[in-house]
C-alpha cells in the first residue's frame, strides 16, 4: 500500500506504508545514526516528532525486549529509506514493521531521505503529516501551515507518580522529563538509590526527600514551555549538588537567567564531536536536540561553558562558577563512543562526595 509524506511547504513523498494505517502530524526531523533506531523510536524527547533516519537500511537487527529507551514509545511517525523485512540477530523478536504496527505508529519507506534531508537542512524542520494517497495535498498544506507545534510534551511524557530503583549508596533524585532509561541505568550502576520523580514537583517537594543529588533529565519540547520547572531548579541550584542532562541542561541554563533558541535543524544522532574546553579531549556523542542555549546570554550569569560542538561551536555544557552544578546538551549515558561520555557520571559522583564530606565537617565542627 502506497503513503504519502506531505509537508508544509507543498512537497510530497510517495513511498510504501510500514506500521500502523492512522494518519498524523508532527515535526519532521532527521537523525543521523547507523544503528540505535531501537533506542530512537522509544526516547521520550521525541515525543510528537515524525523521525527520518538519513541512513538507508534501517531495522536489520530487528527489535529486542531489552534495548527500549522507555516503556510507551511518544514518537509520531517513522520515515525510512529501507526497512528490513527479515531481521537478523540472535536477540531479534521482531521486525520493525511490526513493532511499529503493534505500538500504533505510522511509517513510511521507499522515499527519497536524502532529498528529504537536505530540504530539512536547507529550510529548517518542517512540520509535516503521514498521510493516504486519497489526502488533498493542497488542505493538508493549509492546515499543516496553521497548525501549532504541541506543547504540553512533557507533561504528557513524565512519569505520573515517583517510584524508587534500590542501591546501596546515595540517594539520587531524578526529575523525569521524559527520561531515557539508559540515564536510570547508569545511575543505578553506580550504586545510587535513584528516585524518580515527576517534572512538576516543587523545589520544597524535591527537599522533602533528603537527595544527595539531583539530576535532572532530557525531555521533549522547548523548554520554556515548562516555566514551573524552571522555577524548581532555580530553587534547588546551590542546595544540592545538581547534573543536567539535555532538557535539564536547558533548564538549568534557564533558570540561571541565560536564554534557550531553537535551532535550524538541531542535532539529531550518534556521530556528534564534542569538546571538552578544560581537557581538549573530543568525545563522540549521541544527541538528540532542537533547542539550544544561547551562547552570548551566559555572560550575564553564573555559569561557564565547558563543552562546545566541533561542526558549529554550539554550547554543550556548562558548570556553575561557584555552585555544584553542571551540564551537558548531549547524551552521556548513551554509547556511541562506546563509553566517550561515560566519565560525567563520574564528575557528578565526585561532587556528591565532596558535597557529603563538606556536610560532615559542618556536623562534626
Ligand atoms: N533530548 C532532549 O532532552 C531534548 C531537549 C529539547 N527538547 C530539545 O529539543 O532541544
Amino acid at each position: 500500500m502506497k503513503r504519502q509524506l506531505i509537508l508544509e511547504n507543498g512537497e510530497t513523498f510517495v513511498g510504501e506504508a510500514i506500521g500502523s494505517e492512522q494518519e498524523k502530524n508532527g515535526e519532521v526531523v532527521f537523525n543521523t545514526g547507523m544503528t540505535g533506531y531501537q533506542e530512537i523510536l522509544s526516547d521520550p524527547s521525541y515525543c510528537g516528532q515524525i523521525v527520518t533516519m538519513t541512513y538507508p537500511l534501517i531495522g536489520n537487527y530487528g527489535i529486542n525486549r531489552n534495548d527500549f529507551e522507555s516503556v510507551k514509545p511518544s514518537i509520531n511517525g517513522l520515515i525510512v529509506r529501507e526497512a528490513t523485512e527479515y531481521p537478523s540477530h540472535f536477540r531479534s523478536q521482531l521486525s520493525i514493521n511490526d513493532w511499529l504496527m503493534n505500538e500504533d505508529i505510522p511509517g513510511v519507506q521507499g522515499i527519497d531521505t536524502r532529498k528529504l534531508t537536505r530540504m530539512i537542512r536547507n529550510s529548517g524542520t518542517l512540520k509535516g503529516r503521514l498521510c493516504s494517497m486519497d489526502a488533498d495535498v493542497e488542505q493538508v498544506v493549509a492546515e499543516l501551515k496553521d497548525m501549532h507545534l504541541a506543547t504540553d510534551q512533557v507533561s504528557r511524557v513524565s512519569t505520573k507518580s515517583r517510584y524508587m530503583n534500590p542501591g546501596p549508596k546515595e540517594r539520587i533524585v531524578l526529575i523525569d522529563y521524559g527520561v531515557k532509561k539508559g540515564i536510570v541505568k547508569d545511575l543505578v550502576s553506580e550504586g545510587y538509590e535513584v528516585l524518580v520523580v515527576p517534572y512538576s514537583m516543587t523545589t520544597k517537594e524535591v527537599l522533602a526527600l533528603q537527595p544527595d543529588g539531583i539530576v535532572l533529565s532530557n525531555g521533549p519540547g522547548n523548554p520554556t514551555d515548562v516555566p514551573e520547572a524552571i522555577e524548581t531548579v532555580k530553587g534547588l541550584i546551590g542546595k544540592i549538588p545538581m547534573f543536567g542532562i539535555c532538557l535539564g541542561h536547558q533548564l538549568i541554563a534557564l533558570a540561571c537567567g541565560a536564554v534557550t533558541t531553537k535551532m535550524n535543524f538541531g542535532h539529531r544522532g550518534s556521530n556528534h564531536p564534542v569538546k571538552d574546553l578544560r581537557t581538549g579531549h573530543i568525545a563522540m556523542t549521541s544527541q538528540n536536540h532542537g533547542y539550544t542555549v544561547n551562547e552570548e546570554s551566559l555572560q550575564n550569569t553564573d555559569l561557564e561553558i565547558t563543552h562546545i560542538n566541533v561542526n558549529d561551536s554550539s554550547v554543550e555544557g556548562v558548570r556553575h562558577k561557584e555552585l555544584p552544578v553542571f551540564s551537558v546538551q548531549y547524551h552521556p549515558e548513551a554509547s556511541p563512543g562506546p563509553e566517550d561520555a561515560k566519565g560525567l557520571f563520574k564528575e557528578f559522583k565526585q561532587l556528591v562526595e565532596t558535597n557529603q564530606e563538606e556536610l560532615r565537617g559542618k556536623t562534626h565542627a
